[in-house]
């Protein structure tokens, strides 16, 4: 069975890409097949998993969702590539943001990449998608093909209200589109554990969401060596193996893993 996972969180910098990439990589190096799709026009996830150029890649996400549009026929094995810690990847570059306009007027226009999702979910034991930094029509679209959200959020300060909007987000998309969306939890990213401060937050996403909502036993710490991995295309396992990132990352596919398909 196939879990598919969307990392979400209308607010940018806050460690999606990151942990789409250390997380899926993570899961691939516990033996499981794994497919990561970019679902954002600025193509991080696409470039930092070594693909500098993601404008130049003639299949993306784009493509395949305006297939699914034009009600074309789609081979699974379109767009897909291999990276070298064997995960696959779904590219994105700046054509999905004039999809996301053109989606506008079609119908149905919530469920296209669930349609698409949908056809391929049976090859793969997980699927995470990296959604942008937004809330529109393209995230909609992730949270209604998937099976659960992992929310990051950086420890530099608890943006309440950005989070209560995003809850209120999933919780419509549940009611409304997806009766199966389950929040996998709240992961707390660029922690400073040398600050009080990091602690304080700690406890307040806790206290706050604690009871309505998982929160990651296992919080990412913030390190320089986290930033280097997207220049470098690989994953922190292989940057920085002996790393406390590396080994917070690989504790929480553990968590992951544990958490009911
Ligand atoms: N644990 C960490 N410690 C230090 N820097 C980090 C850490 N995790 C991520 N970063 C860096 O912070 C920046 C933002 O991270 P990332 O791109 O993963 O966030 P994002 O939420 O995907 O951003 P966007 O909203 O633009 O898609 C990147 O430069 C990244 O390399
Ligand atoms: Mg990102």
């Amino acid at each position: 069975m196939c879990k598919v996972i969307s990392v979400v969180n209308q607010k940018g910098g806050v460690g999606k890409t990151t942990t789409t990439v250390n997380v899926g990589i993570g899961l691939a190096r516990e033996g499981k097949k794994v497919l990561l799709i970019d679902a954002d026009p600025q193509g991080s996830l696409t470039a930092s998993l070594g693909y500098e150029e993601p404008d130049d890649l003639r299949i993306t996400l784009a493509t395949i969702m305006m297939d699914v549009i034009n009600e074309e026929e789609i081979s699974l094995e379109d767009g897909i590539l291999h990276h070298q810690e064997n995960v696959d990847l779904l590219p994105a570059n700046i054509e999905l943001s004039a999809l996301e306009v053109t989606m506008g007027n079609v119908m149905s226009r919530e469920m296209i990449m669930k349609e698409y999702i949908d056809a391929i979910r049976s090859r793969y034991d997980y699927i995470l998608i990296d959604c942008m930094p937004s809330l529109g029509m393209m995230t909609i679209n992730a949270l209604v093909s998937s099976d659960s959200v992992l929310i990051p959020v950086q420890a530099a300060y608890l943006p309440v209200k950005g989070l209560q909007q995003l809850i209120k987000t999933i919780l419509t998309v549940k009611k409304r589109l997806n009766r199966k969306l389950a929040i996998e939890g709240i992961l707390l990213t660029m922690v400073d554990f040398r600050t009080n401060y990091a602690r304080d937050i700690a406890s307040r996403v806790h206290t706050t969401y604690g009871s309505q909502i998982e929160v990651f036993e296992n919080v990412i710490p913030m390190s320089v060596k986290a930033a280097e991995t997207s220049a470098e295309g690989k994953s922190i396992y292989m940057h920085c193996p002996k790393g406390k990132v590396a080994e917070a990352y690989k504790n929480l596919t553990q968590e992951v893993l544990k958490n009911e398909k």
